[in-house]
C-alpha cells in the first residue's frame, strides 16, 4: 500500500459491488469525475532551489484552532455502510492526526457519539437542510452541546446529481432483496458478516433520543437527498439565529456566490463540486479556486476539495490560494480496508507526500506555499 490508489484498489475488492460503486461513483456521465483529476494534473508547480529545507512545518490554523496537516476529512454519508461505526473511527482518526473531522448530517452515528469516540478532536458538523427545518434547528442545539467547534453548510445538493451506478443498484431505501446483491454480499462474507452484527446502517444522527428510532419515510427521504429547495440568502440569516460559531458554505464555485457569501458574513468558503457527484457539467475546484480567493480578496478563509489523491494535490491546490483542503473518498478507502488504522495510513501517507513535495519545492510552510505562487506568476499555474 503505497499510495492512495492502492487503497481504492483494495477498497474495490473489500466492499460489495453496490458499496464500492456508491463511494466511487459520481454523476451522470462522470466527466467531471474525470476533469476533477485532468484539472489537478495540469497544475506544474515550479521547484526553487538551494533553500534550507530541513525544518518543514505543514501545520495551519483557522477559527483559532491549529491543525497538524492542511486537510481535514471531509462529510460522507453513510460511512456505516462501508464499516459499522465508521464515524467513530473516522473521528478517532481526525483526533490521532490532529486534523478536523466533518460529521455528516446522513451521518450512521449520533454526533454525541461521535464527540464520545473523540473527546479531544475538533468535529465539525455538516448541514442538509430538510424540508421541515425544525431537524436542523434540533441538529443544532445538540452540536452546540457535544462541542462541535465549526459548521458546514452544504449548498450543492437541492436535489440529488443522478448517480445511475446507484440506479442500477437499487440503491434506495427500502433496499430490495434481490439475487444479485445476494450474490454480492455471499462474495463479500468478511463486509457481510461485520454488517449483520452491527444490525446494518441506519440515519440516527437527525434522532435526539438514543431509543427513538427514524421512519422508514424520513431514511428514505434522507437517502433520496429530498432537501428544502427553498434554502437561499436570505436562509442565512435564520440559520444564524440558531449557530453562533463559524459557518462555512460548502459547494461554492461561481465568484460572484463566493463575493456574496462574504458580504453576507459567512466565515469560509469550501471551492467543492462534490466529488463530482452532483452537476456533471460542472467546472473543477481547482479551476475555480483562484478565481473564488481573487473575488474574496483574502477577507475570509477559502477551503477546496474534489479529487486530491496525493500530497502534491494538496500543494498544488495549497499553491492555487487554498487555505486547506477537504479529503472525501481516500479516507473511505482507509476506512473500508482497515477501519480506524487505514484512514490513519491515508492521511500519514498524504501528509508524507506533501512534506517531500515542499521541500522538492524549496517551501517549508503552509503560508509561504500559499502566497508566493501566485496564478499570476508565469512559472506557476495551470496549463
Ligand atoms: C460516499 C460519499 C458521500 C458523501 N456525502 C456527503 C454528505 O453527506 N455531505 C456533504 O456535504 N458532502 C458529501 N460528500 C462530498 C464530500 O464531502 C466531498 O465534497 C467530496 O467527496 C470531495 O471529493 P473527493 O472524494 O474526490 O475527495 C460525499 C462524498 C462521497 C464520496
Ligand atoms: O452521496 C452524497 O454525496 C451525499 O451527499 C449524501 C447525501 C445523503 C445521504 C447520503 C449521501
Amino acid at each position: 500500500m503505497l499510495n492512495v490508489n492502492d487503497w481504492r484498489a483494495a477498497a474495490r475488492r473489500t466492499l460489495p459491488r453496490f458499496v464500492y460503486e456508491y463511494v466511487d461513483g459520481a454523476a451522470e456521465d462522470e466527466r467531471c469525475l474525470a476533469r476533477n483529476r485532468s484539472a489537478l494534473d495540469a497544475v506544474s508547480l515550479t521547484p526553487r532551489i538551494l533553500r534550507d529545507t530541513r525544518r518543514i512545518d505543514p501545520a495551519v490554523s483557522l477559527f483559532d484552532q491549529t491543525w497538524a496537516q492542511p486537510f481535514a476529512i471531509a462529510p460522507t454519508g453513510l460511512n456505516g455502510l462501508i464499516r459499522p461505526g465508521g464515524d467513530l473511527m473516522g473521528a478517532a482518526a481526525a483526533q490521532t492526526m490532529g486534523v478536523p473531522f466533518v460529521l455528516s448530517t446522513a451521518s450512521n452515528e449520533r454526533l454525541e457519539a461521535v464527540r464520545e469516540a473523540a473527546p479531544q478532536a475538533q468535529l465539525w458538523l455538516q448541514l442538509y437542510v430538510m424540508e421541515d427545518r425544525s431537524v436542523a434547528e434540533q441538529l443544532l442545539r445538540r452540536a452546540k452541546a457535544a462541542k462541535f467547534s465549526a459548521l458546514v453548510l452544504t449548498v450543492d445538493v437541492p436535489v440529488s446529481g443522478s448517480r445511475e451506478k446507484d440506479i442500477r443498484n437499487g440503491f434506495k431505501v427500502p433496499f430490495k432483496p434481490s439475487l444479485p446483491l445476494a450474490m454480492d454480499l455471499m462474495r463479500h462474507p468478511a463486509w457481510s458478516l461485520r454488517q449483520a452484527m452491527g444490525g446494518g446502517p441506519k440515519f440516527v444522527n437527525l434522532v435526539e433520543d438514543t431509543k427513538a428510532r427514524m421512519s422508514a419515510q424520513a431514511q428514505a427521504a434522507l437517502l433520496a437527498r429530498a432537501m428544502d429547495r427553498g434554502l437561499d440568502w436570505a436562509s442565512l440569516s435564520w440559520l444564524r439565529r440558531h449557530w453562533d460559531g463559524p459557518l462555512l458554505v460548502k459547494g461554492v464555485l461561481h465568484p460572484v456566490d463566493a463575493r456574496r457569501a462574504q458580504q453576507e458574513g459567512v466565515d469560509a468558503l469550501i471551492v467543492s463540486n462534490h466529488g463530482a457527484r452532483q452537476l456533471d457539467v460542472a467546472p473543477t475546484s481547482i479551476d475555480q479556486l483562484p478565481r473564488v480567493v481573487d473575488a474574496v480578496r483574502g477577507a475570509i478563509p477559502v477551503l477546496m476539495d474534489s479529487g486530491i489523491r496525493r500530497g502534491s494535490d494538496v500543494a498544488r491546490a495549497l499553491a492555487q490560494g487554498a487555505h486547506a483542503v477537504l479529503i472525501g473518498r481516500p479516507v473511505l478507502y482507509g476506512l473500508a480496508v482497515k477501519g480506524q488504522a487505514g484512514i490513519e495510513r491515508v492521511l500519514t501517507t498524504l501528509a508524507s507526500e506533501l512534506e517531500r513535495t515542499m521541500i522538492l519545492l524549496g517551501e517549508t510552510d503552509i503560508a509561504a506555499l500559499r502566497v508566493s505562487r501566485s496564478p499570476a506568476d508565469p512559472c506557476q499555474g495551470g496549463s
